[in-house]
């Protein structure tokens, strides 16, 4: 069994309440439910974090490297295009991670357009709403599959 760490960055707290037309109606309880019963289904276990603070979300990554994590799904939001901090604990943690993105950011505005984490990520998946963590997870568990079988 592996361990999966789903991390949501700024404001997704407050996901299903605006802006349906760019982020969808799902609500960050609804999408979390999902992607624990996805990952149930194949016999790993999930856990996710929602924090608006750049240093909880630094911590919770710093904590992964330690506590079994296998794998890590991560939405940063805002801090997509800000955070050297977070990228640095990604990559110090050196765990494999997929960035995920409820909308297209590339067909948004400009300053969306740069990521801290996609040269980094294992793959980005972005632009199909909650779809987007269900698709990222299945590719997660893919690769898990796929270590366990070499
Ligand atoms: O599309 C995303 O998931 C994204 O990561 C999410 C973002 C985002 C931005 C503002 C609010 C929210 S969450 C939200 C959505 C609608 C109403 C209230 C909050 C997410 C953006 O900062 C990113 O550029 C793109």
């Amino acid at each position: 069994m592996a361990k999966l760490l789903v991390l949501h960055g700024p404001n997704l707290n407050l996901l299903g309440s605006r802006e349906p037309e760019i982020y969808g109606r799902a609500t960050l309880a609804d999408i979390d439910a999902g992607l624990a019963a996805q990952a149930a289904a194949a016999g790993h276990a999930l856990s996710s974090l929602q924090s608006n603070a750049e240093h909880e979300l630094v911590d919770r990554v710093q904590a992964a490297r330690d506590d079994g994590t296998g794998f890590i799904l991560i939405n940063p939001a805002a801090f997509t295009h800000t955070s050297v901090a977070l990228r640095d604990a990604l990559a110090a943690v050196a765990l494999p991670f997929i960035e995920i993105h409820l909308s297209n950011p590339h067909s948004r505005e400009p300053f969306r357009h740069h990521s801290y984490f996609s040269d980094l990520a294992v793959g980005v998946v972005c632009g199909f709403g909650a779809d987007s963590y269900r698709y990222a997870l299945d590719a997660a568990l893919q690769r898990l599959a796929g270590s366990a079988a070499a």
